[in-house]
């Protein structure tokens, strides 16, 4: 992966590729798509008929001949065709506006962090269909740091945990460069699936597919901890509709396993730091990024595992796409280090 600004401050879009949903940036215009990672295809004739969240409404509610898929998993592009057309769809001709004026168009792509070579490939030729000649790779930490304003390119130690939909990702930062860094296969989806299976096992109900937003709602809300929420969904049994009382506290308890794989993976990276840059962050705290940061909570059980002091960025779900933003539109100053005389 590169990390050159000069190089970077030449591409014209900044692409965020995520299993839940997937960001475009367009240089001088901003984010110009946030939309699901979703494509309805008609799997008799193999057309797209729907992509983005006009895709996700039909989730769950579509004929036989009709699939929803998701062609990213896990931060990884699982099927290149389908994810070339869906992006193709999602920017239409904001972007082919933008690349008749500038034939040789560049783009960057954030990746997880350790991605594969197959993960990188795989990038790399679904920004080539949208006309791209050269893509530039950047570590998401990298990118979300930026993107939620931590000084990255000074010799002081930030942190930043990036929780999205399929991983969480954990990084010590300084120099502009990765210190220490670790990924967990645990998000959102994870602790979706915790909420799930409670409401199987317990309640003996099944939501559906589109049931879990509402349900975030009445089970996070800080004004409702301890209460119980009303969830409407299909008994596993008779398959009829059933509503069920739902305490919020057992809930939290089934999501506790998912989010000590968070915890685990936050001490392991700090294990791994250099003890001057423990106390840097001692003193800064950690920054959480990624659309699970908004899961309410978390920072509260962060702040309790590690004794360190947690903030939320400010839109966390789009730091990284933002941060690679500002590095193509040249915001990111690199620092210059004098050459040491002898
Ligand atoms: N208010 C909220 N409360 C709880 N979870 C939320 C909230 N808003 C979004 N999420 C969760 O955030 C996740 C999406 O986060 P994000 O947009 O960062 O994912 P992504 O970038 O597509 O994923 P990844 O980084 O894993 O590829 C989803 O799992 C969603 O359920």
């Amino acid at each position: 992966m590169t990390l050159s600004l000069e190089q970077l401050s030449r591409c014209t879009v900044a692409v965020d590729l995520g299993a839940s949903r997937t960001r475009v940036y367009l240089k001088d215009n901003g984010l110009i798509v946030d939309e699901p990672s979703l494509a309805a295809v008609n799997s008799r004739t193999g057309s797209l008929i729907a992509v983005g969240s006009l895709a996700g409404g039909m989730a769950g509610r579509t004929p036989e001949h009709i699939k929803v898929v998701r062609p990213i998993s896990g931060g990884t592009v699982v099927d290149i065709d389908m994810a070339q057309r869906m992006l193709r769809f999602l920017v239409n001709d904001k972007i082919r506006r933008a690349w008749r004026r500038k034939p040789m168009l560049r783009a960057a792509v954030c990746l997880p962090h350790d991605a594969e070579p197959i993960a990188q490939r795989a990038a790399v030729e679904v920004l080539s269909a949208l006309g791209s000649r050269r893509v530039e790779l950047v570590d998401t930490l990298i990118a979300a740091a930026v993107g939620c304003g931590l000084p990255v390119e000074r010799p002081e130690a930030t942190m930043i945990v990036v929780c999205g939909a399929a991983s969480t990702q954990v990084a010590v930062l300084s120099l502009g460069a990765i210190v220490a860094a670790e990924k967990v296969a645990i998000g959102g989806d994870a602790i979706d699936y915790a909420v799930i299976q409670h409401l199987r096992s317990v309640h003996e109900l099944m939501l559906p597919s589109q049931g879990l937003h509402p349900l975030h709602l009445a089970l996070y809300d800080p004004a409702r901890m301890g209460c119980e929420a009303e969830v409407r969904g299909r008994d596993v049994a008779t398959g009829l509709s059933r509503t069920v009382l739902v305490n919020t506290a057992h809930v939290r308890e089934a999501i506790h396993t998912p989010l000590t794989a968070v915890l685990d993976a936050i001490g392991r990276v700090l294990r791994e730091c250099p003890p001057d840059l423990v106390a840097d962050l001692a003193e800064r705290g950690i920054m959480l990024a990624g659309g699970s940061a908004r899961l309410p909570g978390l920072d509260t059980m962060i702040e309790q595992a590690t004794g360190m002091m947690v903030r939320i960025a400010d839109n966390p779900d789009v730091c990284s796409v933002l941060g690679l933003g500002a590095m193509i539109e040249g915001k990111i100053k690199p620092l210059h280090l004098d050459a040491a005389r002898s």
